[in-house]
């Protein structure tokens, strides 16, 4: 199929999008937009945006006119690009492909462009065009699971389960992965909730483990996080998907038990010294706090700090 833009036009269409000067088609740093006037007919009204680093994203979902350019037109549409970003200092290069134009992957990767990240319906290529190795930040390099210790003060119980799909059968507390934009502790109620039946509520986070090269984590790091929860029913009713076995068991037995991995044995007694000498000396408690550049807040997590130290009132 004949390409929607000649060479001649993409070309051109480049060159006036991606001229600095404020008459250019050209969306800075802040999101000022100095948007392109009634592009001509045929060509298409290609955008990149300048970040706080000096880089530029092209953003290919954008684009119209891209739906029915062909893989060469557009790597030479780039390569042009490129070397215009290039002589004006321009640091990086951010292209971003939906999945239904990924055949536009391969001619940026002949220009040196890599993958940085991928999602399910678009992939994210870099190019470094700055001085020296590439100052670019990788994309995530954890998984995080989060598990429940579920313990229940009147009774001395502690939830725990076998994992179905394991070569050998030991207990555990129930747990798993935190879904993007999920609160720790909301992920371990979640998951205690979805593979044993049990509602809970998060009291705090007691520790964190992190293991590299898991198998499980796709080349990743794992961040393994237990959080204690104080149950709120009490009757079982465990997924049979995951779970073997599910039962309230006594937080001495836990604890001695040889039948265990080793961060549930060391969990089970930080909770049992915790259990007799008071949770305070074990628990990180959660806070809430504004972020100082945005207009988000984040959950802080430490050991509880007295009043007085908080506000800093009669502290010298
Ligand atoms: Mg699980």
């Amino acid at each position: 199929m004949r390409p929607l833009l000649s060479w001649a036009g993409w070309r051109a269409v480049l060159a006036r999008t991606y001229s600095p000067g404020p008459s250019a088609g050209y969306r800075g740093a802040s999101g000022a937009q100095g948007s392109v006037r009634n592009p001509p007919v045929g060509t298409c009204d290609l955008q990149g945006e300048l970040d706080r680093f000096g880089g530029i994203s092209v953003r290919l979902a954008r684009l119209d006119a891209l739906d029915r350019l062909d893989a060469a037109a557009f790597q030479k549409g780039l390569q042009a690009a490129v070397q215009q970003w290039r002589s004006e200092g321009r640091t990086a290069v951010w292209l971003h492909i939906p999945i239904l134009q990924s055949r536009f992957i391969a001619p940026a990767a002949s220009l040196g462009f890599c993958f940085h990240h991928a999602e399910s319906d678009s992939s994210t290529l870099t190019l470094w065009l700055g001085e020296g190795p590439s100052r670019l930040p990788g994309y995530a390099s954890h998984q995080v699971g989060v598990a429940g210790a579920v313990f229940d003060e009147s009774t001395r119980k502690i939830l725990v389960v076998q994992d179905r799909n394991k070569l050998k059968n030991m207990w555990k507390f129930p747990g798993g992965l935190s879904e993007p934009g999920e609160d720790i502790g909301d992920t371990a109620v979640r998951e205690v909730f979805e593979e044993t039946g049990i509602k809970s509520e998060f009291r705090s986070l007691l520790s964190i483990r992190q293991q590299h090269t898991n198998p499980g984590a796709f080349g990743k790091s794992d961040m393994y996080i237990i959080c204690r929860l104080k149950p709120y029913s009490f009757t079982i009713n465990f997924c049979q998907h995951e779970c073997l076995r599910c039962e309230w068991m006594d937080l001495n037995d836990l604890a001695k038990t040889e039948n265990t991995t080793p961060i549930t044995s060391r969990v089970a007694r930080l909770l049992l010294y915790g259990y007799r000498e008071g949770f305070d000396k074990i628990d990180l408690t959660v806070e809430e706090l504004p972020a100082v550049h945005t207009s988000l807040f984040y959950k802080l997590y430490h050991k509880e700090l007295p009043d007085n130290y908080k506000t800093m009132k009669g502290i010298y």
